[in-house]
């Protein structure tokens, strides 16, 4: 048997199951990559909002990562939901004690219902300590442009924000176009050379609940795997295409993702 390959999710629990702990632990498991966690938060969520945060001590969150990495290892790490510039500034502290790399960095900032998972005085830890350590950085356009304060109109702006994310210190970036209206879902990626396109077919529906979640997750998991970093990335689109083209209309609101949908081969795109 070859080596199993072992991820690691920093993140907040979602009750809901469609984002968060959750969504991260779906997506390992699908790619088949033993999935670990250190919880930050728990909320209590749901497809129309998220109704309470609890965040955990950064202690709590120390004690977890010590607990995986010192035993069981890790060959992949992405962060999410970090609630505070306490945890962000432990998370980048444990990631380089742990070598928890490669490291995948979802500034995950607000949810898709606007309720704040990260404080505003996080962000001074978020871009000066863990910014440098990612592999890879998967802002969608509010959060690239809340990192970088400038607004991102066009495509050359988009590039401009790569640009800086990267001169930020991380080794790459993937800036998502989930909150663009064109007729293609298009995220450009960005390693520090050269820019490439993911795209995929935007599909018409409200069901996009954990799609972050689940894209950092995958890229994740296919590094965990020995993934190349482009090929991690443009593998991971795939996955996120296929499980927002057979979302689940569960709930009253924005309903989840389905984690399994890449398993649907040639009825990727079916209805
Ligand atoms: N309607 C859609 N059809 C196809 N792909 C989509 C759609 N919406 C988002 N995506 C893709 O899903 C991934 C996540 O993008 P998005 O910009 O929505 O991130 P996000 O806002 O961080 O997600 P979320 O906050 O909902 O977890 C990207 O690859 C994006 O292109
Ligand atoms: C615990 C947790 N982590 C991340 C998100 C972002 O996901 P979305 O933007 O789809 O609400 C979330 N809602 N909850």
């Amino acid at each position: 048997m070859t080596q199993l390959a072992r991820a690691l999710t920093i993140a907040g629990s979602d009750s809901g199951g469609g984002a968060g702990i959750q969504a991260d632990l779906k997506t390992f498991q699908e790619l088949r990559v033993f999935g670990m966690t250190a919880i930050t938060a728990v909320t209590a969520q749901n497809t129309l909002g998220v109704f309470d945060v609890q965040t955990l001590p950064a202690e709590a969150v120390a004690k977890q990562l010590d607990a995986v990495a010192t035993d069981i290892g890790v060959d992949a790490t992405k962060t999410g939901m970090l609630a505070n510039a306490e945890i962000t500034a432990l998370v980048a502290r444990k990631v380089k004690e742990h070598q928890l790399f490669p490291l995948v960095v979802d500034p995950v900032m607000v949810s898709t219902s606007g309720h704040l998972l990260l404080d505003q005085a996080a962000r001074k830890q978020f871009i000066e300590e863990l910014i440098p350590l990612a592999t890879v950085i998967t802002p969608n356009i509010p959060e690239a442009e809340a990192l970088t304060e400038t607004p991102l109109t066009d495509l050359n702006a988009r590039k401009q924000a790569a640009q800086a994310l990267h001169a930020l210190g991380a080794q790459s970036v993937v800036i998502k176009g989930g909150h663009l209206e064109d007729d293609e879902a298009v995220d450009l990626f960005y390693d520090g050379k050269e820019f490439v396109f993911l795209r995929s077919p935007r599909f018409d529906t409200p069901h996009t609940h954990g799609t972050g979640c689940t894209l950092s997750a995958a890229i994740a998991a296919y590094l965990a795997r020995g993934f190349t970093l482009a090929n991690a990335v443009s593998q991971a689109k795939q996955f996120i295409s296929a499980a927002i083209s057979h979302a689940f209309p569960l709930g009253n609101g924005h309903g989840p993702t389905n984690h399994w949908a890449h398993r649907l081969g040639g009825e990727l795109y079916a209805d």
